[in-house]
């Protein structure tokens, strides 16, 4: 199991290039099962959530070629049944049930399990499928779906208790875009990945209006081509980078490359409400940051898109931990989500979390401590207190930063940070 080491202190300069986005990859790599023609994708990151992806795909009988970031899928013959051994690995491969049930009729996935980061229940994946046609029956922790009559076109609202739903968005759009007649999506998530899944399926032929809005409505057509597709840049490793410049980059501050302004509206927001420098060039491709002279704390209430991210609030815990005042961070969306907050209190940091909330009292250069990741984004927050921490943080489970961001080390080694990793 790898660990990383981070010797905190050092200067950040430099430039790097940010990967194409995870979330946007696992739905797009599943809804290449829709077609039996040739899929090409590019810019996959290479972590371990799109390789689970791929290994899912292949085990359902798609061959599948991966390049560098190029991923060639070519979906002939498929079958509806999703390995657990594999499913249970990573919650995000739910969103083949949609496809399989569009493209077969049936599917067969396991339920997946719980998580670190709060209850993520199905209901409302199950709710939208249900709706156009699918039946369903829970079995040995399998979901077991079949449309006897084939998916039929209606209007389904996805609003849940903590707002709508990315992966069930996205499940139900997949799903009604082989259904007869036309099906309306209220209260649909606007990520700027349930954007990207729409483009891909419309690139395959789909008729799909409203993506990015709280309405999406898809035209059901007979049959769906090939197509090829770049994947969007990773809005939350650019964040994540972002916040180590405000941290610990020098006067110069550092420099991201392949980024896309638009979906970064709220994290610069609240980096410029902290004092910090961003500048985007002219078309919103490149960002750089610098850390403020007067830093200072704010308040953070996440939001489904186009409100603060929850995939965001950890790395802002790390930022104001350092950061003269008090701040405070909400989350709305995953109220259980500051399992990062207990291990940064062990590097000295002063956060009290109750109730979805954590007030941090910032300003003291935090001090190393052997430290447990616990989740994806909880990881990247203790990378980044590593960075300005006195001494030598050995980050133990490197495994979820895997996830989700591509060769984070070496990326840091670029822009001058001093870390190592360890194999234990
Ligand atoms: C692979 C991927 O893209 N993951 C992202 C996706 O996860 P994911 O799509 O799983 O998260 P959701 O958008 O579904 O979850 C939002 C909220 O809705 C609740 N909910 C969800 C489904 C459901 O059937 N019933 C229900 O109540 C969840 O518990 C949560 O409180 O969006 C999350 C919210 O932006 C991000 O943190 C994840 O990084
Ligand atoms: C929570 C995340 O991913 P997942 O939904 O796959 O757990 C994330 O990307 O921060």
């Amino acid at each position: 199991m790898d660990k990383l080491i981070v010797h905190g202190g050092s200067t950040l300069n430099g430039s790097i290039n940010i990967s194409g986005a995870k979330n946007a990859s696992l739905p797009i790599l599943a809804a290449s099962l829709l077609t039996d023609e040739d899929v090409i994708i590019r810019r996959v990151p290479d972590v371990s959530d799109t390789n689970y992806m791929i290994q899912i795909l292949s085990a359902l009988g798609a061959e599948v070629e991966r390049s560098s970031g190029t991923v060639r899928i070519s979906a002939k013959n498929i079958s509806h049944d999703a390995p657990y051994e594999l499913v249970r690995k990573m919650r995000a491969s739910i969103c083949v049930m949609g496809p399989l049930l569009a493209r077969l009729g049936k599917a067969r996935v396991s339920l997946p399990g719980g998580c670190v980061i709060g209850d993520r229940p199905v209901d409302l994946h199950i709710k939208g499928l249900k709706a156009i046609g699918t039946q369903i029956d829970m079995e040995g922790g399998n979901m077991d779906m079949r449309a006897p009559e084939g998916l039929i076109g209606t209007t389904v609202d996805l609003s849940g208790k903590h707002g709508p739903t990315v992966l069930g968005t996205d499940n139900l759009m997949m799903a009604a875009v082989l259904a007869k007649g036309t099906t309306v999506i209220e209260s649909a998530a606007a990520e700027p990945e349930v954007v990207d899944l729409a483009n891909f399926l419309i690139g395959m032929g789909a008729k799909i209006e409203g993506a990015g809005t709280r309405r999406i409505t898809i035209h059901g057509v007979e049959k769906l081509h090939g197509v090829e597709h770049t994947i969007i840049p990773d809005r939350i490793e650019a964040g994540t980078f972002m916040v180590a410049g405000a941290m610990a980059a020098g006067p110069e501050g550092i420099t991201l490359h392949r980024v896309c302004e638009a979906d970064l509206k709220p994290v610069t927001e609240k980096l410029l409400e902290a004092g910090h420098t961003v500048e985007f060039n002219k078309n919103g491709t490149s960002v750089r940051v610098a850390p403020g002279e007067n830093p200072k704390g704010c308040k953070i209430t996440t939001a489904p898109h186009p409100g603060f991210p929850t995939d965001m609030q950890a790395q802002f815990t790390s930022l104001f931990a350092v950061t003269p005042g008090i701040s405070v961070i909400e989350d709305t969306i995953f109220p259980q989500r500051f399992m990062h907050c207990a291990e940064m209190s062990r590097m000295g940091a002063n956060i009290k979390v109750d109730n979805g909330r954590a007030v941090i009292e910032g300003g003291e250069q935090l001090s190393a401590a052997p430290v447990m990741a616990s989740d994806l984004r909880a990881s990247a927050a203790l990378v980044l207190s590593a960075l300005t921490a006195k001494g030598s943080t050995e980050i133990n489970r490197l495994y979820h930063i895997d996830r989700g961001y591509e060769h984070i080390d070496e990326k840091l080694l670029m822009l001058g940070a001093n870390v190592e990793r360890v194999q234990s």
